[in-house]
This record gives structure tokens, sequence and C-alpha cells, in this order.
């Protein structure tokens, strides 16, 4: 869905001038919900005992809930004494101790994603498999001396992760094997967007903003958002902007231009290899496309089907789906939510929401079929997770050529 974002920054409020500690918590699961975390100011004793091997990394330090550098008191040096921080901003994370999070926790740690003036607070999710590897991500954090990171939680229950989230990342999900069928990796997958859609709903901030990664991510979405009635529906986003981004590599390509040329850039539909990258609208300085590349069967056949099987292509190469450039285009989707839109551009996500909806766009028969057929295969793929979403019995008919960019 096109859009025009025109929100301020999330959060302009200055936090008071006073010295912060940073903390590195681990969160466990609680038999009853919502939980109390384990933070430093909150009672230990009410949580189960960690597992042996945190325990023994928390030894160091007098308080048991936290150790390493993030226990100590973090002091604004002189020339920070003059800055007006902004308030802590609590940003969860799935799948944390995957490809994706392993490149974007430390972007977003650095400042470079809701910049140099801002705390940040990382609430890491894992599960009992990935716990260890978990503490390890949280170490590395330590070792990287990020002066706004001012707290690192992790945990494996998402009603405790996600409490107070500002921003909830959900990358965690279970890639589709050999041999496995769409329609299962929806409902495995699915029943993880459901149980997070309603740990959401019930403890994370009430204007939290849900960026879902974990594919299939439009029905992802759309299953985190039915389970989640009382957080607005414009806060949920699928992550297609990685192929708003390639389609701009694409054709700054074939134009013989670098990419911050291209701009007004439109991923329709579905994150499969139905997506339609938007040549009709999109321009390159300034210009139509079709003005500056000529060759409209270039655009719908090759330009086309290349956005579309990207990912694949890139499996191909590497062994495994994108990592790197999938958390820098979660990074530039975070941005687009959170800054002004420059004067005649927009972005595309999967949502609808805290922006303003782009109507002048134009549509041409190519276009449009091509949409209609994206939309068909969200659609099936909706009955398919009907028993998940609220909406009765699930009816899986999705059409047999349908596949994630990841699959060729
Ligand atoms: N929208 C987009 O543009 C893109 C989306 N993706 C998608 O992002 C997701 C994560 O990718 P990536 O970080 O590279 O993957 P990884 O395999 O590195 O990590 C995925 C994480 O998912 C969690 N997970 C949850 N349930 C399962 C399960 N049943 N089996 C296995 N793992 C599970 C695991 O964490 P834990 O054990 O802690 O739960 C694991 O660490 C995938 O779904 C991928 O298809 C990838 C690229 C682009
Ligand atoms: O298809 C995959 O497995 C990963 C993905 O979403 C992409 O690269 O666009």
């Amino acid at each position: 869905m096109a859009a025009i974002d025109l929100s301020s920054p999330a959060r302009s409020s200055p936090a008071p001038l006073s010295p912060r500690r940073g903390s590195l918590h681990l969160l466990l699961r609680r038999p009853r919900r919502p939980s109390v975390r384990c933070s430093l100011d909150a009672a230990p004793k009410q949580a189960q005992g960690p597992p042996a091997a945190v325990a023994a990394e928390e030894a160091p330090t007098a308080r048991k809930e936290c150790y390493g550098v993030f226990c100590t008191t973090y002091d604004l040096r002189a020339d920070e004494k003059t800055k007006s921080w902004k308030s802590l901003v609590n940003v969860a994370v799935s799948g944390a101790a995957g490809m994706i999070s392993n490149h974007l926790l430390f972007k977003l740690a650095s400042g470079e994603v809701f910049g140099p003036d801002q705390p940040i607070a990382l609430k890491l999710l894992g599960s009992e498999r990935s716990i260890q590897a978990l503490e390890g991500v949280a170490m590395e954090l330590e070792d990287s001396l990020y002066p706004l990171l001012r707290e690192v939680s992790i945990g494996i229950d998402p009603y405790v992760v996600f409490e107070d989230a500002e921003w909830a990342l959900l990358i965690g999900a279970k890639p589709r094997g050999p041999g496995m069928e769409r329609s299962a990796l929806l409902d495995i997958n699915g029943q993880i967007f459901a149980e997070q859609g309603k740990a959401l709903n019930s403890v994370a901030s009430r204007n939290v903003k849900v960026i879902v990664v974990g594919n299939p991510c439009n029905t992802n979405a759309l299953i985190c958002l039915k389970n989640a009635p009382n957080i607005p529906a414009k806060n949920f986003h699928a992550l297609t902007r990685l192929d708003e981004n390639r389609a701009k590599c694409q054709l700054a390509l074939k134009a013989g231009v670098f990419y911050d040329k291209v701009s007004n850039m439109t991923i329709w539909g579905n994150h499969s290899t139905t997506q339609v990258p938007d040549f009709l609208n999109a321009k390159i300085n300034g210009r139509p496309v079709k003005e500056v590349i000529k060759d409209t069967k270039w655009l719908e056949d090759e330009f086309t089907k290349t956005v579309q099987k990207r990912g694949g292509v890139l499996i191909q190469k590497w062994g495994r789906s994108s990592a790197a450039s999938t958390a820098v285009s979660i990074v530039d989707a975070i941005r687009s939510l959170v800054n002004p839109t420059p004067e005649g551009d927009w972005f595309s996500t999967g949502g609808d929401g805290d922006y303003e909806l782009v109507k002048d766009v134009a549509m041409d028969d190519f276009l449009w079929e091509r949409i209609k057929k994206s939309e068909a295969e969200l659609l099936a793929e909706k009955r398919c997770v009907a028993h998940l979403t609220g909406e009765g019995n699930a009816f899986c008919d999705l059409p047999g050529d349908t596949m994630l960019p990841g699959e060729m």
C-alpha cells in the first residue's frame, strides 16, 4: 500500500537530564499473565529461578537481576549534560537470535535508526532452543559499548518480553523446508503470530508499531492484527520494503543512474512471487520511469520477474535468505514511519496507518491485472488462516503457482 508519511518523530518529549542505569534482564516465562518482569525495580523473587548458565553469568554483581556493563550507572559526560535526551524507547524484537536480527540489533543500538539523542531498550524474544544464543547476542551488545543502549532484556515469553513495547519487530518464524506445503507454513507460523498478537494486545504500549517480517509476512501481519483488537489496525505493517529497495536498484541499474535518483516506488500485493513492483508510478530523476526506460517489454517481463524472484536467486548464491539487506530494509521502514517523507516521494508498506494514503496513483491494465492476481493470493491465504483470525473454519485453496520470494 502506498503511503506518504506526515507524522513527526514518534517521541519528542525530552527526558530529564538524570543519569540512567543500564541493565540487562532475563525475562522468564511465568505461570500467570500479564507477568511482572524482572527488572531493577521489580522484586526478583517474583520470578522463577533463571537457568544455571545465566545465574552463573549474573554472579559477579551484587544485583542478581542484571550482569555486566548494563548493571552499572550510566554517567552523562559533561557535553551530554546539555543535551535534551528523548525518553527511553522500548523496542521488542522476536527471532532475536536469528540472522536478520544479528544485523538489525546493532543498527538499532547504534542510534542510526531512531537518532543520536534517542536512548533505547532492547527486549529480545527467543525460545527454549535459542535462549543460549540469545545470551550470546546480549553479550555482543554489551561488548559494543553503545552509549544509547540503556537496557537489554532477553526472554522466551512474549507476554513478558512485549511489556510496554513501543515497537515490535516480529522476525522469528519457521522457514519453509523441503517438501513442506505452504498451507502448513501458514498454520505453523500463523500460530506464532496469533499468540504474539494476543501478547501485544495484553501488555504492549497501546500505540505499539508492529512490523511483521517473518514469512508469509502479509498474512502473519493480518493474523497478528486480528488477535490484537485493542491496538489500532493502522499500526501493523508487513515488511515489503526489501522488495521496494530491490526494485529501485534494478531500475537504477537499467537507467544507468545511482539508486538515490529513483523515487515513488510501490510494491503492491503479497510479499511473494505475485508481488507487483509498480514501474508505472515510479520516477527516475523526477520523471516517470516509462519516459526514461522506453523498453516496456523489459519493464513488464524482466524487471518484474527479477524483483519477484530476487530472494530466491539470493538464496541460491548465499545458501540462506537475505539477512543484511532485510535488516537494512527494516531500518528504512522504521525511518519512513518516524520521519517526514521527502516532498513528492512516498514509500510502500503492507499496512494502513499513521500516514496519509496517496490518492493520485496511476493504474493501467497491466498493473490492475497483476494486482488482482496478488490480491486473489492474499484472499486465499486469508481463508486458509480463518481459524487464527476469528473468521470461522479455515479452507485452504491456495493457487498452486504462488511462492515466497525465496522459493524458485
Ligand atoms: N519480509 C521480508 O522481506 C523477509 C522476510 N524474511 C523472513 O524472516 C524470517 C526470519 O529470517 P532469518 O532471521 O533469516 O531466519 P533465521 O532462521 O536465522 O531465524 C529465524 C528465527 O525464527 C525463530 N523460529 C520461530 N519458530 C521457529 C520454528 N518453528 N522453526 C525454526 N525457527 C523458528 C527462531 O528463533 P527462536 O528459536 O528464538 O524462536 C529463529 O532464530 C523468516 O521467516 C524469513 O522467511 C526473510 C527475508 C526477507
Ligand atoms: O523468501 C524468503 O525466504 C526470504 C524473503 O522473503 C526474501 O528474500 O524476500
